[in-house]
């Protein structure tokens, strides 16, 4: 049996709550299925998903774009994320609507280079205009990192308390297969002068701070000023590191100046570093409802559907008390008659109220972006995953992709994934948001038992699963290519740029590209601008009669004169 648009429920349209809706209506698609329960196969905007024998089927998203002003929030719901499971296992999951391989991250070889010997580097960013564009400055290509000092005698892991945001440059316009294999970044050092970040937290006594992400904006494509938004961390810890407060977390600007001549690239300016946001308690978590809250890695945009606007996406928790029983049926998403749905009281009392994370929305107020007024969550993922991080909006043939990564770790009881990147579609900044891939939100995850015939779980035992943490923070760039750094391969921990891959991204599905690099894997850290400022052309001109000769400067200016 169809119906139509008219005899669905008012979960679209314009009558819901008075508010301004934007896109085109749906049809459900009602077909036989197992079990007897009320069949469905939905057909819901553009993806068809059949449910797996055994598994619940994943919510209905409409993928109905609201205002971003609108208090609409979108669910990833305990029915989507349990479709990662069943969709991901091959012994379950055969056919169509399966995703065995085209969601994993192929292995990275234990032999990987390390970026730079003296430093450790995780989330990484680039130099973006309002549209997520990457912009090379005179000629050099510039990312941003969270980096720490290898030699100063602290763990990999904790490193997180020590973090400085660091800049790299190398050329722009040389393919990665005439680069050095680490990608040939080059060190410039920390981004921020000593002591200027901590300016944030005023008179509050600290032990110490760090600086995490992480956003990075030229604010006009033709100048020089950048304004770098990113979390400033402030602790109180013992001295064998627990900590005896809560730390804050300060979303954070700092404006400065990129320069650039034919040897290297530095910046000025960061002297002055203004808070922005801190969490609301009301719609974000605070440290006092949480001391394991999350409210950080700030993400500005501006959006072609309300031109004059610049929002911010971050990493949020449901705001309210720590575990407080408040899930909601909704949150769990099961269509009525499911025989796969789960008891909210059995799902509460499995400790699956920890998990709280959501994707935050805030407007800036004033044109130099240091005034910001918050906006209700975009996606909340209530009993499902507690951390939704470094959420970044990416908008593609018309459509709206959210990503964001996530830990297995972080899951709620009864969930599981690997750790990766999770993205969801929909036709505006604020929409009714379809996780990808056959619902699931699993974008691009680390390598699982669940891809072999023997899996049945992702055990990140390192005997059986040794790269199940192989690499984290996915950052997904222009034309699909994804960055990322290494975290552990094999037992070797990281603390350097991954192989780039690329993604295929049509409408709901994503799809690794094998074609790319080698087998999938791309240069490490091949991470290109795809815009060149305006005095790029001068720059090359300066190059080409300076008569420097490097091979680099070479394969430069032929690239150059191709263009
Ligand atoms: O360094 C803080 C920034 O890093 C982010 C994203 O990478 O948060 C990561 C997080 O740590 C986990 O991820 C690590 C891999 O980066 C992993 O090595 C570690 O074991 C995990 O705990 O950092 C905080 C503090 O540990 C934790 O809550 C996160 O999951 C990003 O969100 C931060 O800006």
């Amino acid at each position: 049996m169809e119906i139509s648009n008219q005899d669905v429920p008012r979960i679209i349209g314009n009558g819901h709550s008075g508010r301004k809706v934007y896109g085109t209506a749906i049809r459900l698609v009602l077909a036989s299925s197992i079990a007897g329960y009320i069949p469905f196969t939905m057909a819901h905007a553009q993806t068809a998903v059949t449910p797996v024998p055994g598994f619940p089927a994943p919510t209905t998203h409409s993928q109905q774009a609201y205002s971003p002003f609108d208090t609409f929030t979108s669910r990833w719901t305990r029915a989507d994320a349990r479709q990662i499971k069943a969709r991901s296992d091959p012994n379950v999951a055969v056919g169509a609507n399966s995703m065995p391989t085209s969601v994993t991250m192929p292995d990275i070889p234990a032999d990987f280079p390390q970026t730079n010997p003296d430093v450790w580097l995780w989330d990484t960013w680039t130099l973006i205009d309002a549209h997520a564009n990457q912009f090379s400055y005179n000629g050099w290509e510039v990312i941003f990192a969270l980096t720490a000092d290898p030699n100063a005698g602290y763990t990999f892991d904790d490193r997180h308390v020590h973090a400085r945001i660091s800049y790299f440059y190398r050329r722009a316009g040389i393919p990665a297969s005439a680069r050095p294999r680490n990608g040939g970044w080059i060190y410039g050092g920390h981004l921020f002068p000593d002591g200027a970040s901590i300016k944030v937290f005023g008179s509050t006594t600290l032990t110490n701070n760090a600086e995490w992400s992480g956003s990075t904006r030229l604010l006009k494509t033709d100048g020089n000023e950048v304004a770098v938004f990113y979390t400033a961390l402030g602790f109180n810890r013992t001295a064998d590191g627990a900590n005896v407060a809560p730390p804050v977390a300060i979303i954070s600007k700092a404006n400065g100046r990129i320069h650039a001549d034919l040897n290297h690239v530095w910046f000025t300016g960061f002297n002055n570093h203004t808070g922005l946001l801190q969490p609301d308690g009301t719609y974000y978590q605070t440290g006092q409802q949480n001391e394991f809250y999350s409210f950080r890695d700030p993400f500005t945009f501006e959006d072609p559907q309300n031109p004059g606007q610049t929002f911010m996406v971050f990493e949020g928790n449901t705001a309210g008390e720590r575990g407080a029983k408040d899930c909601t049926a909704a949150d769990l998403g099961y269509q009525a008659g499911d025989p796969y749905a789960e008891d909210l009281d059995t799902v509460q009392n499995s400790g699956a109220t920890y998990q709280k994370a959501n994707i935050g929305l805030a407007v800036s107020t004033d044109s130099s972006l240091t005034q910001w007024r918050f906006l209700p969550p975009l996606i909340s993922a209530n009993c499902v995953n507690d951390q939704t991080e470094r959420p970044q909006v990416y908008i593609k043939d018309g459509k709206y992709y959210l990503f964001t990564i996530s830990h297995r770790s972080t899951f709620a009881a009864g969930i599981d994934g690997p750790d990766g990147v999770y993205g969801f579609v929909g036709n505006g900044v604020r929409s009714d948001f379809e996780p990808l891939n056959w619902g699931s939100g699993l974008a691009l995850g680390n390598p699982t038992d669940l891809n072999t015939a023997a899996g049945s779980d992702f055990d990140p035992d390192p005997q059986q699963n040794p790269r199940a943490f192989q690499a984290y923070s996915h950052y997904v760039m222009p034309n699909g290519l994804v960055e990322s750094f290494i975290d552990t391969v094999e037992g070797r921990r990281g603390g350097a740029l991954a192989p780039t891959v690329k993604i295929q991204i049509s409408d709901a599905i994503t799809q690794i590209d094998l074609s790319y690099g080698q087998n999938g894997l791309g240069g490490y850290g091949n991470i290109p601008a795809n815009r060149h400022d305006l005095d790029w052309q001068g720059f090359v001109r300066d190059l080409l009669r300076s008569g420097t000769s490097s091979s680099a400067n070479v394969s430069l200016a032929s690239f150059v004169q191709q263009q």
